[in-house]
């Protein structure tokens, strides 16, 4: 999925295209970019909380889509993301609420 992205957005910044929307984020630089992610992500957080199912959807597919391009200007491919989960895999994690500070 990201991967697939990716290789759009990768393909739009070798070959630009005119009235390309990946393309006008590359040209506007990684501060729109990271705009985008962000806002994104915060409409993905409002969807949630509204538990409205579409709109999660809707809103996931565009941060993919944002993080996909923000991977393609800074340089990072999904395949080294790709390392880090399965260096990941399998650990079991070791949360649990911190204890209560008695003195301050
Ligand atoms: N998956 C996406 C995708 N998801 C979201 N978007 C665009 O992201 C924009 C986000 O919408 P907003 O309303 O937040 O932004 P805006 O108001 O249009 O613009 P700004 O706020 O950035 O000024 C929309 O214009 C969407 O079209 C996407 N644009 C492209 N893709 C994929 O990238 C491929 C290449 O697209 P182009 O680069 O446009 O040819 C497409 O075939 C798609 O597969």
């Amino acid at each position: 999925m990201i991967n697939d992205l990716y290789n759009q957005a990768m393909a739009r910044k070798k070959e630009p295209k005119s009235g390309s929307y990946t393309n006008y984020l590359f040209d506007k630089g990684l501060d729109k970019i990271l705009k985008k992610v962000g806002e994104e992500a915060t409409e993905v957080v409002i969807a949630a909380k509204n538990a409205d199912k579409a709109e999660i959807a809707n809103e996931t597919a565009d941060i993919f889509y944002h993080i996909a391009v923000m991977l393609a200007e800074t340089g990072v491919t999904p395949l080294e993301v790709q390392a880090v989960l399965e260096e990941r895999h399998g650990k079991q994690s070791n949360v649990h609420d911190r204890s209560e500070i008695q003195e301050y």
